[in-house]
């Protein structure tokens, strides 16, 4: 399902390109927030979540909190628990709270920076933004709504669509399989393709493996959140599998009126 580098650079202090990465507490400045580049250590005994959220699953529990290193540069305390799941279906969940444990309030950014491995991007469709406000990251975010259509991929792409549905839907035609990926907590959706030019400059990217991949991200970036002393935010994302023909009658939009467990 998620799609990796051929012949990147693995630094610990540098995030690896491929799989899926936490930008937090900052999209989009200084590398996304410090989270991913971060170590994360295992937590036996996490608070407890919803049973629907452990049965049948296989999962870790990872936890995050700022050293006095990186209090000087976000100086606001807090817990990062984030529960990696893997149903018997192969469905993969990642769940994240975070807790302020902060005298006061702060604010934050947040996205689940998803590769996608495609056959060829000319392949594939996305379905569940059309008429969406989106801002384009290549346009100094000015704000465009986007068509009626599915989306399709000729060229570079970097967008922040808002107000999306809870499930999104990405149509590989040459593979005959769909991604489905179902969110809560995260109104907003970023679209990532770095084409032909941009891969060619970057050092962890080789020159054609932007037609592999895709990057489409639950997130909350357009109206951050804040977070009281105390308080806890939760934001969830499911990626699922399934042959393209299981999907004939999918609507993202009837399925984001759905929760997120009613599926
Ligand atoms: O190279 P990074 O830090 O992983 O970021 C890759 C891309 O990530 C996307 O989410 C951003 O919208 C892009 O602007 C950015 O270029």
């Amino acid at each position: 399902m998620r799609w990796s580098f051929e012949q990147g650079i693995v630094k610990s202090s540098k995030a690896v390109r491929g799989g899926i990465s936490v930008f937090f507490p900052q999209y989009g400045v200084e590398q996304h927030g410090s989270a991913r580049n971060k170590n994360w250590t295992i937590e036996d005994d996490a608070p407890s979540l919803n049973s629907f959220d452990t049965q049948g699953k296989s999962f870790v529990d990872l936890l995050l909190k700022p050293s006095e290193d990186d209090l000087k540069f976000w100086p606001h305390a807090f817990e990062f628990r984030l529960r990696v799941s893997l149903a018997s279906d192969g469905s993969l969940s990642l769940i994240s709270r975070i807790r302020n444990i902060n005298g006061k309030p702060f604010s934050f950014s947040f996205a689940y920076q998803t590769y996608f491995s495609v056959s060829d991007i000319s392949e594939v469709r996305l379905e569940g933004l059309e008429t969406l406000d989106y801002r384009d990251n290549l346009c100094k975010k000015e704000l465009f709504t986007e068509q009626g259509d599915a989306i399709t991929f000729e060229a570079e792409i970097d967008r922040v669509y808002h107000s999306s549905p809870n499930c999104i839907a990405v149509l590989d035609h040459e593979r005959k399989r769909t991604y489905l990926i179902r969110k809560e907590g995260l109104p907003d959706i970023v679209l990532w393709n770095p084409w032909e030019k941009k891969s060619r400059a970057m050092v962890d990217l080789g020159d054609t493996e932007y037609r592999k991949m895709l990057c489409v991200d639950g997130a909350a970036i357009e109206k951050p959140i804040t977070l009281k002393p105390g308080k806890e935010w939760t934001g969830r994302v499911e990626l699922v599998v399934v042959p393209s023909t299981l999907c004939s009658d999918f609507s993202p939009s009837k399925s984001g009126q759905k929760r997120f467990r009613n599926r």
